[in-house]
């Protein structure tokens, strides 16, 4: 097996241009050399969000539990099993024919000695050892002692198979793997990343869950024919973007000159963006540390900083794990709150995102990212063993009403085909036949123009209030409002989806948190997956999270604008421009103001003022 530099080599060598077609019926890609990061992998042809570009097996693995960047010395793993390390590398730069018995031994004693002595001489401060350090020094040093240009050739190789090496999640058990030796090593980093590199998973019943040594690439974005393809090196995002960066250079010795960061240089709007994304991200991200940090952040609070983030991801370009992690959290905090649609909103949409990277799996490995995903915990194991299993609802206090309510307004405006395949009748989920769909969402619409049409103002609550008080009311008193709002609360707060009392759910590291709805063996539910996979599912969507946002407390049109305002205020607004803003402030009757991104002050400010929002609504 050759590496991709040697097949990059060969290639541009037979060849007069710097780039070249590969195999092109069974790799669509070509290796080029870009401006400023070195070889990189193009896209061939057009890809579509979700399309498989490579896939490859081949690879030379380690558990990232024993061997990390930066890569441990004898310091940290012992002796011992440092040189075991270093050994396998040497054979697998053998196997890929780099180099004859004789001369890998020499190299190994070589590498071993100098690695030893360089270790011991910086084992003061382990943590400024870095792969690429030791590796550089170690290509100096045989370089210096004359070796001959095979071995000198060893020296690069092994740096340059450790530079490469492909960080996978396996997603099991926060198990991760170092992927070495494959094409898709060529691939640069970036902060906005049009793809993912994934390890495939076994769904044999001999080794279910482990992974199978494949790794495959996946568009998470259109990708052009000619447009580099590029994945993000760190699966998830600083708290800042100097952290980001730093950590960038720590692990992997680079400064990241993606196109973002690049623009980041030149543009002070992009960078206060970034700050004010990053900053609430990790915010959220604090809550993933476990059941209290979750607890101690309210609901709302947490939601609209979701919205915010999600809707900044979106300006930003971003769609990579990250925006997976939003849609966890959130739906671990609906869970733990016992707000049923709410998780039954970001459940899905973190589903929607792994079905997507994942691609539609066959039952064994649903199966797997169903427990991955924590979505089997909720169901019930029927007696006989049948796939009904999704008809759990009833454990719940789940009423029809809210749960069409929430399928409606996640669709008003977009695919009918996608929630509608699910019902609750008589508390239990079932799907919809699909001759019904249509009239459902008729219905729906009727129900929904219906309640906007009974709904009544503040003013008129206030005004019947005031009537009962034997009041003739001109001009509503303050007082008379301010029970009247109180009164529309306590209506509202009737609506409340709650679980039994005695529900035990609380998430906890441990165990993941839980979807509502279940079996993935069915077939139309497996078209039903099909669908809610569909390309839409990685697209960023703001409003929905805005929707969800007022969805349990009541939506009438005043919430939509709400929504809409809330959303215009934030990072999407301001990217998109003051004018824009000012017209649509205009529209609502609001007064134009500007944002700005660049401190903590502008962002509380940003939060504050779609609270007041939020509480005038209701
Ligand atoms: C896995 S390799 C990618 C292929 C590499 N460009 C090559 O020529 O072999 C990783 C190396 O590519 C370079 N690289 C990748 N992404 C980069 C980025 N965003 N900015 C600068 N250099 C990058 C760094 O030198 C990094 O150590």
């Amino acid at each position: 097996m050759a590496t991709p530099r040697e097949i990059a080599g060969a290639l541009t060598s037979s060849q007069s241009s710097s780039s070249s077609t590969i195999a092109e019926d069974d790799m669509f890609v070509t290796i080029a050399q870009t401006q400023t990061r070195g070889w990189g992998l193009m896209c061939g042809q057009d890809v579509e969000v979700g399309e498989t570009i490579i896939e490859e097996n081949g690879l030379f693995l380690y558990l990232d539990n024993e061997f990390q960047r930066p890569w441990p010395g004898p310091e940290t793993i012992g002796r011992e099993r440092f040189v075991e390390n270093i050994r396998t590398i040497a054979n697998f730069m053998q196997g890929v024919e780099r180099l004859v018995l004789m001369t890998a031994e020499a190299a190994i004693g070589d590498l071993v000695g100098y690695l030893s002595t360089y270790f011991a001489r910086r084992v003061k401060e382990p943590q400024h050892i870095s792969g690429t350090a030791v590796f550089e020094a170690l290509f100096g040093h045989l370089g210096y002692l004359g070796r001959s240009e095979e071995q000198q050739q060893f020296g690069y190789d092994v740096f340059r198979f450790l530079n490469d090496a492909l960080y996978l999640d396996t997603g099991l058990q926060h198990r991760h793997v170092f992927a070495f030796g494959t094409f898709a090593c060529l691939l640069n980093h970036s902060c906005q990343p049009n793809a993912i590199a994934i390890p495939r998973i076994d769904a044999s019943a001999e080794r279910p869950g482990m992974f199978t040594g494949t790794v495959y690439v996946r568009a998470i974005r259109p990708i052009q024919a000619g447009e580099e393809i590029t994945i993000a090196y760190l699966p998830d995002i600083e708290s800042s973007r100097e952290e980001h960066q730093d950590k960038i250079t720590n692990l992997y010795d680079f400064e990241c000159l993606c196109s973002a960061c690049e623009s980041d240089k030149h543009d002070a709007h992009q960078r206060d963006l970034k700050d004010v994304v990053y900053g609430l991200y990790g915010e959220i991200r604090k809550c993933m540390k476990g059941p209290n940090e979750l607890d101690n952040t309210p609901a709302p609070e947490l939601f609209r900083k979701a919205a915010v983030v999600l809707d900044g991801f979106d300006a930003l370009n971003i769609c990579h794990q990250p925006k997976k992690y939003i849609y966890d959290v959130c739906a671990r905090k609906a869970w733990n709150g016992e707000d049923l649609l709410r998780t039954y909103f970001f459940v899905t949409k973190s589903l929607q995102w792994s079905l997507l990277v994942h691609g539609i799996p066959s039952p064994e490995v649903m199966a797997i990212i169903r427990d991955r995903e924590g979505i089997r915990r909720c169901q019930v194991e029927k007696e006989d063993d049948s796939a009904e299993t999704y008809s759990t609802y009833q454990a719940y206090d789940m009423s029809q009403d809210l749960l069409e309510d929430l399928m409606f307004m996640m669709n008003h405006e977009q695919d009918d085909t996608v929630y509608h395949c699910l019902q609750v009748v008589d508390g239990k989920v079932e799907e919809v036949p699909e001759g019904a769909i249509g009239n459902r969402v008729k219905a729906a619409r009727q129900r929904q123009q219906q309640l906007k049409d009974q709904s009544r103002s503040i003013d008129d609550i206030a005004r019947e209030i005031e009537a009962m008080d034997g009041s003739e009311p001109k001009k509503l008193s303050k007082k008379a409002r301010k029970r009247a709002k109180k009164a529309a609360r306590e209506a509202d707060e009737e609506e409340v989806v709650s679980l039994p009392a005695s529900a035990p759910f609380q998430w906890t590291e441990e165990e993941p948190f839980v979807c509502l709805f279940g079996a993935a063996d069915g077939v139309s539910k497996q078209a039903w997956l099909r669908d809610s996979a569909a390309k839409e599912a990685l697209r960023f969507e703001p409003r929905d999270v805005g929707h969800l946002l007022a969805a349990k407390d009541g939506m009438s049109t005043d919430q939509e604008r709400f929504v809409l305002s809330a959303r215009r205020d934030s990072i999407s607004g301001r990217i998109q421009g003051e004018k824009e803003f000012a017209e649509l402030a205009g529209r609502f009757g609001r007064k134009a103001r500007t944002h700005s991104f660049g401190n903590d002050g502008s962002k509380k400010d940003l939060l504050k003022e779609a609270e007041v929002r939020e509480s005038q609504c209701w």
